[in-house]
């Protein structure tokens, strides 16, 4: 098919369907510039939500369309989901468990980079305050703060990452003596007192658990939704429902499940071994109507990246897992884009009528 105009093409890419993607979640995607030369067309699809992974399906579907060779950008302008006071940040997302140990902060760092990846603007906040990773998994331990003029913390960049953490700023030591309430206040300090530059998505490493801190803190700071990560273990999982029930008790929107060492694969032979159950976190799913955002393995090369404080994801990192956790990233930015689209669409009508 030939000579497609501008309105034809967005009626096609709104056809596109992907299994990362809901089928509405295409539903705003529109071409906003189209030009034809000798190599080809180079064509600009608006997108609501960051999604640059999907660059190369995405040419090749419109390919089917025109005889030409296609070069496709992807430009997204994420809208804020919900207004809050934190300046330059506008979705904040927490990413929670019921359960210590899962690889909460292995995801958050993780799915920070994947979002990273699809073309967003992005920072993580370890609010972990009792047992601060992120330091360690970015390797910038001995980073020292720098402070604006007007005081504020400056975060440290990491590739594309814009990172803050109580860890950087006082003692191990003196964290882990801090009462709730006080653990809370230093955490509000903290997220109030650094300069972010713009960012689309702010990324919370929640602590994990489901107590009074997680609470307050689910409470105070002003999250667009939340993502929970669980091992499959049936005790996990019942954390897990915890977590979910804590977010629903605030009015944060959960925007899924992911669960993490879900599957061992071997490097020898390929089989796959689902060491510790399988299912369960689908059940988790379908009986409290979360989605599942993903499943990742359980994998060597995750827990020795880790300890040398090397990120996993690097932009442009091919690896297998970098692309579940795009996956993922893709996932979250549609649904809660998708979030809010069905929050403006239930805005009450105001219009004034003579009884
Ligand atoms: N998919 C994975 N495969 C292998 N090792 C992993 C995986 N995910 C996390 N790990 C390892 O598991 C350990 C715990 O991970 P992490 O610190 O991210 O968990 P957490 O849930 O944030 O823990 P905490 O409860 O202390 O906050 C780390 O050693 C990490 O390297």
């Amino acid at each position: 098919m030939a000579n497609l105009n501008q309105e034809q093409l967005t009626d096609y890419i709104r056809l596109f369907d992907h299994p990362e993607l809901q089928p509405n979640a295409t539903d705003q995607w529109y071409i906003s510039a189209l030009s034809e030369h000798d190599a080809g067309l180079n064509i600009t699809l608006h997108s609501p939500f960051p999604c640059k992974a999907l660059t190369h399906d995405i040419t090749q579907y419109i390919s089917q369309y025109v005889q030409k060779d296609v070069y496709l950008t992807i430009e997204a302008n994420v809208s804020a989901v919900r207004q809050h006071a934190i300046s330059n940040v506008k979705n904040i997302v927490a990413i929670a468990s019921g359960k210590g140990g899962v690889g909460k902060s292995t995801t958050a760092v993780n799915v920070a980079q994947g979002l990273i990846a699809q073309g967003a603007r992005v920072g993580i906040l370890d609010a972990d305050i009792y047992g601060p990773s992120i330091p360690h998994l970015l390797g910038i331990e001995d980073t020292q703060i720098q402070t604006t003029q007007q005081g504020k913390f400056v975060p440290v960049k990491v590739g594309q990452l814009h990172a803050m953490s109580i860890g950087l700023l006082v003692d191990k030591n003196d964290a882990t003596v801090w009462r709730g309430p006080m653990a809370s206040r230093a955490f509000m300090q903290l997220l109030n007192d650094t300069q972010w530059p713009a960012l689309d998505y702010l990324i919370i490493d929640m602590p994990p658990g489901t107590g009074d801190i997680q609470l307050t803190l689910a409470q105070q700071v002003p999250v667009a939704a939340a993502v929970i990560v669980t091992t499959p273990q049936n005790l996990a999982l019942a954390d897990a429902i915890k977590g979910i029930a804590m977010f629903d008790k605030v009015s944060v929107p959960v925007l899924g499940v992911i669960e993490n060492m879900s599957y061992h694969l071997c490097e020898a032979c390929g089989h796959t071994s689902h060491i510790f159950g399988e299912g369960a976190a689908n059940v988790l799913a379908d009986d409290y109507q979360t989605p599942i955002l993903g499943h990742l393995p359980l994998d060597a090369s995750i827990q020795q990246l880790n300890a040398q404080g090397t990120l996993l994801n690097a932009e442009n990192s091919s690896g297998d897992i970098a692309q579940l956790y795009r996956r993922i990233a893709i996932k979250i930015a549609s649904q809660l884009y998708l979030d809010l689209d069905m929050a403006s669409s239930h805005t009450p009508d105001l219009t004034i009528r003579n009884k």
